[in-house]
């Protein structure tokens, strides 16, 4: 079991920047994010686009800038676990929580904050016969460890960034890379479709373009993934491991089930500390709706601040909070 004094749910912007805000207090901090690497939609969804409104930066992208929050918070030493999905809370009799995640991760916490943005990223499926027989036998929707598909037969399908970069990526690490689209051309960065047809070109990869996933077949484990070309042959290709890579859709998840008073996908909050109607949860980013919110990253630290100075109570009931500037005190740490 993990101990912390809060436990974030989003392991997004707003959700690292609580863990300065907190740190400050001398809170603890254990996130906890679905996805397999911090920073949320910025780098999920828009890594290389430039950001404008940050104070202090006129110009940073996305990737950068959880790059410096990263920074900013390792004074702090927060722990991670990443790649599951927050599914039950249990409160204590003392009001503490235990929060549990899909893997069976444990997190004792004194206060959640839910920092879920759009809530969890669900991968798109392909809509193939077979698929659910193969997941977790084979089929993977999201790349957690790389070095899981060493010396491995991987067929990718996808047309976007994310396929593009992992064929690229795996294409070093595995036995044998496959890449189908149903296109000839792809939706991704032209530099990463580039290097893709390269590789393709040296060899080193197996592209299939134009080609439609038709199923996926074997045993106990997946064995082969089944596609058509455009003269409508179908082509079986060696598998151990299938990857489709379609993008991911939000959806609030789990949380939705919490109790919390939810509006529109959204949970409501009041504006003095971002508490929720239940005690010791509080909701900050994109994920919280009150009066005027604007689902801005700047609000979010705005939020993520005033929350600590709340939550503060429930960790040390016994002490009085002080204000206090970082230049007059400097950032001391545990
Ligand atoms: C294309 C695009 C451009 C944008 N440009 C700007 C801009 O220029 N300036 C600006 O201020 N804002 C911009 N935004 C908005 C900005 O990205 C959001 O306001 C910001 O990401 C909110 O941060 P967050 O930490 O609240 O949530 P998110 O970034 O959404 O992070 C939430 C995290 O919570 C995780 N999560 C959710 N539920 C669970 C669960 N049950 N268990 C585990 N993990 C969970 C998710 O996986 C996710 O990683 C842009 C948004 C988009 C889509």
């Amino acid at each position: 079991m993990i101990n912390t004094d809060i436990c974030i749910i989003g392991a997004g912007p707003v959700g690292l920047f609580a863990v300065f805000e907190a740190g400050l207090l001398k809170m603890r901090c254990h996130l906890i994010d679905v996805l397999p690497q911090v920073g949320g939609q910025l780098s999920e969804i828009y890594p290389h686009k430039p950001i404008y409104d940050i104070p202090g930066y006129p110009s940073i992208t996305a990737q950068e800038l959880i790059d410096k929050q990263l920074e900013q918070i390792k004074p702090f030493d927060p722990t991670f676990t990443l790649g599951e999905r927050v599914e039950h809370i249990t409160k204590q009799d003392d009001g503490s929580f235990i929060v549990e995640t899909n893997d069976h991760t444990m997190v004792h916490t004194q206060v959640i904050v839910i920092a879920g943005g759009l809530g969890c990223f669900e991968p798109r499926k392909p809509e193939i016969p077979n698929l659910h027989l193969f997941e977790g036998k084979g089929v993977d929707y999201m790349v957690k460890d790389p070095a899981k598909y060493r010396d491995k037969k991987i067929v990718i399908a996808g047309g976007g960034d994310s396929a593009l970069d992992w064929t690229f990526h795996l294409a070093d690490i595995a036995q044998q890379v496959t890449l189908i689209h149903r296109s000839d051309s792809f939706r991704g960065a032209p530099d990463s479709a580039e290097k893709v047809f390269k590789l393709a070109q040296q060899g080193k990869i197996n592209l299939l373009l134009s080609h439609n996933l038709t199923n996926i077949h074997g045993n106990d484990y997946l064995s082969h993934v089944e596609t058509t070309n455009k003269e409508k042959e179908v082509i079986a290709t060696d598998a151990d491991y299938f990857i489709p890579l379609y993008g991911l859709t939000p959806k609030l998840g789990p949380i939705a089930d919490w109790g919390l008073n939810i509006d529109k996908n959204a949970i409501e909050v009041n504006t003095f500390d971002y508490s929720t109607n239940i005690e010791r949860i509080y909701a900050i980013g994109d994920i919280n709706t009150y009066p005027g919110k604007l689902k801005l990253i700047l609000c979010g630290y705005h939020e993520a601040a005033l929350m600590c100075q709340s939550a503060f109570k429930f960790v040390y009931p016994d002490q009085k909070l002080t204000f206090k500037y970082t230049t007059v005190n400097g950032i001391n740490t545990f």
